[in-house]
């Protein structure tokens, strides 16, 4: 299928809670097989997306189509969850079953045959690395592989679109990498529309394109490059050897900088300028780094409203 494909489309969606209205009319659209990253503050209103798109939460107002079904009513709702698959903040296993069980109860949940089941077993024991922990009670598992399991039980029945609301949350970085990487290569090699929400950058960065909300907003969307060239700058960083009167080499120069703990930062186009003013200043200099912008840089401008002006 064509990597063009829209499988979400949202349109003006609403949502509100009483009087306060968390999700102030948002459209976006997702592309089929695209790693989607859905940003924001805490209490910005990703969840209530969430829930919402994946029928779990009625919308105020706005229309919504997953995979070519009108979402809404309950048949267009009913052949979404077909489609879908949820991993949750908070988890939705039973603790006194296996793993096993857990994830057979969840295939027949989605009236798989029995052959459907254990040929689709496989397909995300491969992907989660289920069969050490295959035969213990989810209640015993770590926060790891509990989260393995969460995942495996949710493309059981291999869908169209994973959501996976702050997956990597709470694991140890060897453990948030596994089950990355477990992600990714769902994306990549079955071509599974992965829609994400999380709150570390460097995960973001590596999505096909990002939306970030704030307070029920949509403040900026684009590819983590756009949003880079938008929101972050490279930079370099410079100390001086004390002989050189640094201030003024940059005052005759135009050269605009800030300064602090001893540390000048230049903000630069591109890391290759950087080469040209070291290259000007190497008797002068104590020490140097230049420094990438980064997708940390572009969530808080962005939150901040700073668009950066490269100098
Ligand atoms: N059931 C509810 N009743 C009332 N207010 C709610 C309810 N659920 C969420 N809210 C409010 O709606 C806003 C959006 O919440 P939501 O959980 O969608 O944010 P979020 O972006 O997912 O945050 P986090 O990153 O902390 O998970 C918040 O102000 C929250 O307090």
């Amino acid at each position: 299928m064509s990597k063009e494909q829209i499988v979400i489309k949202v349109d003006n969606l609403r949502k509100s809670y009483g009087a306060f209205e968390a999700v102030k009319g948002i459209s976006f659209s997702v592309k089929k097989g695209e790693l989607f990253a859905f940003l924001g503050t805490n209490g910005a209103g990703k969840s209530t997306t969430i829930d919402i798109l994946c029928t779990l939460a009625k919308k105020n107002t706005g229309d919504i189509y997953i995979d070519g079904y009108k979402h809404g009513d309950i048949k267009g709702n009913n052949n979404i969850r077909e489609k879908i698959g949820v991993v949750f903040q908070e988890s939705v296993l039973d603790e006194r079953l296996t793993v096993y069980e857990n994830i057979l109860n969840r295939g027949q949940y989605y009236n798989l045959s029995k052959e459907q089941i254990q040929d689709n077993y496989q397909f995300v024991s491969e992907y989660l690395k289920l069969d050490d922990i295959k035969d213990k009670k989810y209640g015993a598992l770590s926060g790891g592989q509990r989260r393995r399991s969460d995942i495996a039980r949710a493309i059981i029945h291999k869908p169209t679109i994973l959501f996976l609301d702050e997956p990597t949350t709470g694991l140890d970085p060897q453990t948030r990498l596994f089950v990355w990487e477990a992600i990714k290569r769902l994306q990549e090699e079955t071509n599974m529309t992965i829609f994400l929400t999380t709150h570390y950058m460097e995960e973001a960065a590596v999505a096909d394109n990002v939306v970030v909300i704030k307070e029920g907003h949509i403040v900026a969307e684009g590819t983590p490059d756009q949003l880079k060239d938008k929101y972050a700058f490279d930079s370099l960083h410079l100390v001086f050897k004390n002989t050189f009167s640094s201030k003024q080499w940059f005052k005759e120069r135009k050269i605009s900088y800030t300064f602090k703990n001893s540390i000048y930062t230049l903000r630069l186009a591109t890391t290759i300028d950087a080469y040209d003013i070291l290259k000007k200043l190497e008797n002068q200099i104590e020490s140097f780094e230049v420094i990438k912008g980064s997708m940390d840089d572009v969530f808080i401008n962005i939150i901040e409203e700073k668009e950066v002006i490269v100098l």
